[in-house]
């Protein structure tokens, strides 16, 4: 679907969708409980269904390896292949887009080291064997998917064990929400503020009715659009949430004033495309976007992605290896069609840059956006936003 808009300043009161993060967490731990949970407020993004369909096929009654489906959801995959092990003995996980390329390393690492076989072929990752109680060493900065994985499994083997990070934890937000969640289905883990994490085993998931919040994540492009000039109400979130990504309220002020800014982003890489647009119309004003190596091995390579698709927009963004340095303009040129890289955040990120633009823009593939946020481009117009749709 290509989407054309017509820029113009978008207005009114909107509640972003529920929070993906919170939805896959909670929606894992229910399937795990022991009774019948209630989850309530959920949206049936492409990722949150990947995850319903897998719980579902790892649930199904049936002998050899479950098949999980994947989809495009990082989150999925990672946060699914230690609770295969510890359900079914594995599983034979296949995705689509980038998924399967997204980087497994560190559970390969501990699988060589523990002796459960792991085969990736033709796009299928084969895991099989047994997850035993012990000690599980990785590194932090790659993705904190495999800790959340970790979390999730170890609590259901028989003994104790420890997680143990080489390299100090990014993305930290993430875990914070990992163990919030274990905590509400009574499912205890321990973590020392640093690289170790106590995980007690013999425990089981209690049922729990439980409402999912609003995203902070998909908020922040709503926050974009406040910035760039749009009035906005913004309504629905939990000001006391674990999401990690509340920090747009806080880099939103900064971007307010004037002078050079650094934004860390190593904690809340997904902010990025909407801290971008932001950056881009900063007039006059440099933005530098720091420790964002990561963001090179999500959905597209996001570094790259937000530099193409704001320069053809008419913005100046350098491209470095962990960083982009944004010079901020007063309006962008538009005129232009621009890839939504099969990538929900870039596609937003296009649409809110679009507000300022001086002519139409056209984002290509622009359906991407039912990753996280299947009402955006819904929601975008109830705003006043104008656009055609092609398909
Ligand atoms: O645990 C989660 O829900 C997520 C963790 C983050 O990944 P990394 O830990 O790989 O940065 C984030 O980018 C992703 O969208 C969701
Ligand atoms: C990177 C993302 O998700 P995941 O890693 O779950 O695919 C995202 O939603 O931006």
């Amino acid at each position: 679907m290509n989407v054309t808009i017509t820029p113009g300043l978008l207005a009114g009161a909107i509640t972003p969708p529920p929070s993906k993060s919170q939805a896959h967490r909670l929606l894992i731990a229910a399937a795990l409980g022991t009774g019948e949970s209630h989850i309530e407020n959920l949206a049936h993004s492409q990722d949150i269904d990947a995850t319903l369909r897998c719980m579902a096929a790892l649930k199904a009654p049936g002998d050899g390896l479950p098949e999980l489906d994947c989809g495009e959801s990082g989150s999925t995959l990672r946060f699914l292949i230690p609770v295969a092990l510890a359900l079914r003995g594995g599983g034979k996980f296949t995705g689509h887009g980038r998924l399967m390329e997204r980087p497994q390393e560190p559970y390969f690492a501990i699988f060589r080291e523990k002796g459960i076989s792991y085969e990736q072929r033709d796009g299928v990752l084969t895991v099989r064997g047994r997850l035993s109680p012990g000690d599980y060493t990785l590194p932090g900065d790659v993705s904190s998917q495999f800790v959340t994985g970790l979390l999730y499994a170890l609590p259901l083997l028989e003994g104790d064990s420890r997680i143990l990070l080489t390299t100090p934890l990014e993305s930290r937000g993430y875990i914070d929400m990992t163990l919030d969640a274990l905590e509400q289905f009574g499912v205890k883990a321990a973590y020392d503020g640093d690289r170790a994490f106590q995980v007690p085993g013999n425990q089981s998931y209690r049922p729990r009715d439980l409402t999912i919040e609003a995203d902070w994540s998909n908020a922040a492009f709503w926050y974009a659009a406040q910035f760039v000039g749009c009035d906005l109400e913004i309504g629905g979130l939990n000001a006391f949430s674990a999401q990690g990504d509340m920090r747009i309220v806080p880099y939103f002020v900064k971007l307010q004033g004037k002078g050079p800014v650094d934004l860390d982003v190593s904690q809340c890489p997904d902010l990025v495309p909407p801290l971008a647009a932001m950056a881009a119309l900063r007039g006059g004003e440099i933005t530098r976007i720091v420790n964002a190596a990561r963001l090179r091995i999500k959905e597209s390579d996001r570094l790259t992605a937000v530099t193409q698709v704001l320069n053809a927009l008419g913005g100046r963004v350098e491209e470095h290896e962990d960083h982009l340095v944004i010079h901020g303009m007063d309006h962008l040129a538009g005129n232009v069609t621009v890839s939504g890289h099969n990538d929900h955040r870039i596609a937003m990120m296009a649409a809110i840059a679009a507000i300022r633009c001086q002519g139409p823009v056209t984002i290509t593939g622009a359906e991407c956006v039912k990753k996280s946020y299947p009402d955006f481009w819904e929601d975008y117009r109830s705003l006043g936003g104008r656009y055609t749709c092609d398909t």
